[in-house]
């Protein structure tokens, strides 16, 4: 039997962070081209276990489990593992019950007749590079690879040099040591697992992950949610998840409560799935509204520093939120109306490229080689060209607005949400030639950077493409380590069945 494959991409908030956690406000994610690939394969290997796990790119990072159905689903570890997947193991579990209530235990007896291999890679982006210098001695040494290949080998700090890694290569760490760059690895991971186990078992046709909007994405969706937030023993807003299984959008979440019941129930597993799983549970008032970046725009990603652990910034911004709600209420309402006009102008780009692309590639070409703050300086030729230059300016201007509210938000709550230093660093990246705005992703703190640069996709003779400029900027940067990501944003929406060998070193990395 063929592999099924599903890949699942990662995520930016480009704007909404903590606002996203309530339903009054929609967020704007961007799912990225770096993604998570589930391979599911029948097995060879005899023995007890009827799922074997694995990620290669790991230590010690196979996870075995027997299965029973009846009386009713249980997956088990089997003794032999060294570590445990919280998140593997609560998605097998949840899977497989759910599909024994969909299509019944005979069904998913037949489709496990012979055992499972499944393998779990992400592409590189996911893990940082330089984080392994430092988790440990033994990674230190290993990590040596890394360093050879991008700094002792003279490699500058550059997408070039990041295009000359393998793809899917090994980090040499075990998971738990392993620093994350921040795009959601758990969430496209549990979402790439729980798609391809349904397609493998025959619980939704492989047409429903080519359409947009079938019953099959929306049933992905409410379980990998679920899951996801029993793994991470909490609800967040769940737009990582959203993004994974429906690409870029603009996100407004679902009322927490719809999962309350299935939560609380956990440990006893006497509530049937189904019920609440179900796509046709009013329950789930999530709402995902259609986004895309501009043509010829790019979206890069920068990992900065140590990190920063979100549920805390989270737990403070929140508390001073309820401690001072005048205050928080006009901020929330100031920085909602800048962050919907941020996709809204966003979009409007869109519509203007469709209607007059030559207007607009000229544009482009003048925005690609000039400050955003000289761009209204002199009027362009053509009124047309000069509405898109103004829209232009009007993204700069806004996402500079949005950078401000935030930056007040992290003063009110004494959290460091752009701290002083991510500020000084995007000052100088948003006054390159061609940037047309960024900010501190999600929940921001120190740990990555985005940015929105013109990208003609043609030479700029004798001036540098912005992207150039940008990485530029970053691998000369002396006061932090910035590193760029690969990922820029994902064409396909969302969860996405793959071939096994279109996709370049996945066979490779599967067969390891
Ligand atoms: N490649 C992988 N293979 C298996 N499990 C993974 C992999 N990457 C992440 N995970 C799971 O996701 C967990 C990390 O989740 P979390 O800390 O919420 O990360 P993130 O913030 O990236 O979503 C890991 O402990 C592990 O259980
Ligand atoms: C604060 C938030 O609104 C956004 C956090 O976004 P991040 O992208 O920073 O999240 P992590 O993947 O956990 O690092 C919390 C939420 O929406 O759940």
């Amino acid at each position: 039997m063929d592999a099924t494959v599903v890949s699942s991409p990662g995520k930016v908030l480009i704007a909404g962070g903590y606002l996203v956690l309530d339903r009054a406000y929609a967020g704007v994610v961007v799912s990225t081209s770096s993604r998570f690939y589930t391979v599911v394969q029948s097995s060879t290997s005899s023995g007890d276990a009827l799922i074997t796990v694995r990620s290669p790119q790991f230590l010690a990072a196979t996870w075995r489990y027997s299965v029973k159905l009846e009386p009713s689903v249980l997956v088990e570890d089997l003794p032999t593992n060294t570590s445990k997947n919280k998140f593997v193991h609560l998605a097998l579990q949840n899977i497989l019950a759910l599909a024994c209530e969909i299509k019944g235990i005979t069904h998913v007896w037949n489709a496990l007749s012979s055992a499972i291999d499944v393998c779990i890679v992400g592409d590189n982006d996911f893990y940082s590079q330089r984080a392994q210098v430092c988790v440990s001695l033994f990674t230190c040494f290993l990590a040596l690879k890394w360093a050879v290949q991008l700094e002792t080998l003279g490699l500058p700090r550059t997408l070039a040099s990041l295009n000359q890694i393998p793809p899917f290569v090994s980090t040499g760490a075990p998971l738990s040591e392993v620093h994350k760059t921040g795009l959601g690895s758990s969430a496209a991971l549990i979402t790439s697992l729980v798609s391809s186990l349904l397609l493998h078992l025959s619980i939704i046709p492989p047409s429903d992950l080519m359409e947009n909007e079938s019953e099959g994405r929306q049933l992905v969706h409410n379980l990998s949610q679920f899951v996801h937030c029993l793994a991470q023993g909490k609800v967040g807003s769940g737009f990582d998840v959203s993004a994974a299984v429906f690409g870029s959008h603009i996100y407004t979440r679902f009322e927490p409560a719809v999962l309350q019941r299935l939560l609380a129930d956990d440990a006893s597993r006497s509530q049937p799935l189904l019920p609440i799983i179900h796509p046709s549970n009013k329950a789930w008032n999530h709402h995902i509204s259609n986004f895309q970046l501009p043509p010829f725009t790019r979206m890069m990603l920068a990992d900065v520093d140590a990190g920063s652990d979100t549920p805390s910034l989270v737990g403070k911004v929140l508390k001073w939120r309820k401690e001072d709600g005048t205050t928080a209420d006009a901020l929330w309402s100031s920085l909602d109306l800048l962050n919907q006009s941020l996709a809204q102008t966003l979009i409007k780009l869109k519509d203007l490229y469709a209607k007059d692309a030559e207007s607009y590639k000229n544009s482009l070409n003048f925005l690609s080689i000039s400050k955003a703050t000289e761009w209204l300086a002199r009027p362009r030729s053509s009124p047309v060209e000069q509405t898109i230059v103004l829209t232009f300016s009007e993204v700069h201007q806004i996402s500079q607005a949005i950078r401000g509210k935030m930056r007040e938000m992290g003063t009110l709550s004494g959290v460091p949400i752009e701290p002083i230093e991510q500020t000084e660093l995007l000052d100088l990246c948003v006054s390159q030639p061609g940037v047309i705005g960024g900010g501190v992703p999600g929940a921001g703190g120190y740990d990555a950077l985005w940015l929105l640069v013109c990208d003609p996709g043609h030479s700029l003779s004798p001036h540098q493409q912005p992207v150039e400029v940008i990485e530029n900027v970053w691998s000369t940067y002396k006061k932090l380590d910035v590193s760029p990501l690969s990922a820029m944003e994902s064409m396909a929406k969302g969860a996405r069945i793959e071939q096994l060998d279109k996709i370049p070193g996945l066979r490779n990395a599967v067969s390891h």
